[in-house]
């Protein structure tokens, strides 16, 4: 009895003192990392000078870009936003950073690798095995690619359209509205449907039927995880996403298994039965080299597309809607510029008509610059000798980067920056070239430099066509009533979730969201074609 008693003192003793040791190496850590660590005398939050656990917060919680912007402001343009990272914000910094050499993706996205070697072109940290997949990819997304495969997308935008007006009755442009449809669903569909297409040669079908519907929820809770990690990839070890996001990862299996399923039945068919992504990534070679990718080297591909070009271009959509519904004066003007650009709904595609609308690039810049659909730090690590940025100078092994939603809410580069201006993106009396070029040196919304976005020509060819077809063929509006803001800031709601027009985004890796929604109406007699062959689009919404 005596024995057990003093074995029980002797274990809680060895306990107490394990934890004691254990406090006290973190406190000599957090002690370090506050006076002498080099990284020192950067101003920043108490909590990130300390942990990585700052990040890994306040993404959790989608309010990282937020709080950076938040913190230049307080801080000025160069922050500590973690023990080993700094966060720059100017149109130098951004060139500097990205644009260089001497800097090579952190090791945050390495937490991204499913399998040990499985890299793809978007986590492959290695500057030769990028350049490799880089040049295969690159010939899948070339004009000549993109500009074969529009016709596909414009079936897909022409479904969008027949179920957002309803009926082509509700084309006689009487002043019949349809039900309120939340923006952010309906874009999200009509993505995906578009990258299942183009990235493998068969749609998802989530505008028509609700059966892969479950695809959304299994990447965001992908995306969400992938988010925390990046910004403190000792978690990853800890693997919480088994407690934080059960049901998404649920669904996740089953989303590896369509994934599965339509790589080996794409891989499968002739090489050349189509020019999706797919066969690119099957049978095209590096020119240089000659190698091709392996079927694991494909499989990781083609996940990474699917959130690589549906979740971000959705976002933008989405996006764009919220701006045009909030500034009616930027609806009367694009409206005018499209309905007096094209005389018919069908020429509306990639040429020299939809490139002579600047009004419509404006405001898709405008709308991206807003809200980047990735809005989070792309994290730098800095090489062996260090590198100059914006004049400081940071040593070797550090990451770096410039937030996105925050440069682009830099006064210096965008005066009244929490305003939709898609004026600043065109040349006027009020806005001489030397603006523009000041504003596009700012513009990171893809990234610059060699790892920024492949897909830009696909993103500004779906988002030109869907949203200059929507102007063509109705008018939109929002709802009155509660639902009518969904998506927007709200007064008194905390700082940075404040601004009534400011769409408001979730930043994890890419961005959740909610809204707008809107209703719509078709034009006087120019819905006919759009209901041509779908008389009856299913009405499964
Ligand atoms: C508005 C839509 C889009 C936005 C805002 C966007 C943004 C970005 C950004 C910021 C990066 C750099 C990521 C990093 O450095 O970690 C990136 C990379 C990439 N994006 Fe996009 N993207 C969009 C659409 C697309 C589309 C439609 C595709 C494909 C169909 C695509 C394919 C890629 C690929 C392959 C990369 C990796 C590039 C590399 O590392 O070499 N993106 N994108």
């Amino acid at each position: 009895m005596l024995d057990l008693q003093r074995l029980t003192t002797t274990l809680w003793r060895g306990l107490l003192i394990a934890l004691s040791c254990l406090a006290l190496r973190l406190l000599a850590i957090w002690i370090y990392r506050l006076t002498f660590h080099p990284l020192a005398k950067y101003p920043g939050p108490w909590l990130a000078k300390v942990s990585d656990l700052y990040g890994a917060y306040h993404n959790a919680r989608g309010q990282l870009h937020i709080e950076t912007e938040k913190g230049h402001r307080r801080w000025g343009p160069l922050i500590r936003q973690g023990p080993d990272k700094l966060v720059f914000n100017s149109a130098t910094a951004l060139h500097d950073v990205y644009s260089s050499n001497e800097v090579q993706k952190s090791y945050g996205y390495t937490t991204m690798i499913p399998a040990p070697g499985a890299y793809n072109i978007f986590t492959a940290v290695d500057k030769g095995i990028h350049k490799h997949k880089r040049k295969v990819l690159s010939q899948g997304f070339s004009d000549q690619c993109v500009r074969a495969f529009e016709p596909k997308i414009l079936d897909h935008i022409d479904i969008f359209l027949a179920k957002l007006v309803g009926s082509p009755e509700r084309g006689s442009g009487d002043g019949e509205w349809s039900t309120p449809a939340n923006m952010t669903d309906r874009c999200r569909h009509l993505g995906y449907d578009i990258m299942g297409e183009f990235g493998f040669g068969q749609s998802f079908e989530l505008q028509l039927k609700d059966d892969n519907r479950f695809l959304i929820e299994a990447v965001t809770a992908t995306t969400n995880k992938a988010g925390v990690y990046v910004q403190y990839p000792a978690l990853a070890n800890l693997k919480l996403e088994k407690l934080l996001y059960q049901r998404g990862l649920g669904m996740r299996e089953k989303y590896l298994q369509l994934m599965s399923d339509l790589v080996r039945s794409r891989i499968s068919k002739e090489k050349d039965a189509k020019n999706d992504l797919l066969y690119f990534l099957a049978d095209a070679k590096d020119p240089e080299t000659g190698l091709g990718f392996t079927e694991d080297e494909i499989w990781a591909e083609s996940r990474f597309l699917l959130i690589a070009g549906a979740d971000t271009t959705s976002t933008a959509l989405t996006t764009a809607f919220f701006y045009l519904s909030a500034y009616p004066a930027c609806y009367e003007k694009l409206a005018y510029e499209i309905r007096n650009t094209f005389s018919s709904g069908s020429e509306i595609r990639s040429g020299p008509k939809l490139a002579q609308c600047q009004y419509l690039r404006a405001c898709i810049d405008e709308s991206l610059r807003m809200s980047p659909p990735i809005s989070g730090t792309l994290w730098r690590e800095v090489c062996a000798g260090g590198h100059v940025i914006d004049n400081e100078y940071v040593p070797a092994g550090y990451d770096v980067g410039v937030n996105p939603y925050a440069v682009h809410h830099n006064e210096d580069c965008f005066p009244d920056s929490f305003t939709f201006k898609p004026e600043r993106w065109i040349p006027s009396a009020d806005n001489s070239e030397k603006d523009i070029e000041r504003a596009r040196r700012a513009f990171s919304v893809y990234s610059i430099g060699s790892r920024a976005c492949a897909g830009r020509n696909m993103a500004y060819t779906e988002l030109g066509d869907s949203i200059a077809r929507t102007m063509w063929y109705s008018d939109f509006r929002r709802p009155e009533g509660p639902l009518g803001v969904v998506g927007a800031g709200a007064e008194g709601s905390r700082e940075g979730r404040h601004r009534v027009k400011e769409f408001q985004l979730m930043e994890h890796l890419t961005c959740s969201h909610d809204g707008p929604f809107l209703q719509f109406c078709g034009r006087k007699g120019l819905t006919d074609e759009l209901f041509h062959d779908r008389r009856a689009p299913p009405a499964s919404y």
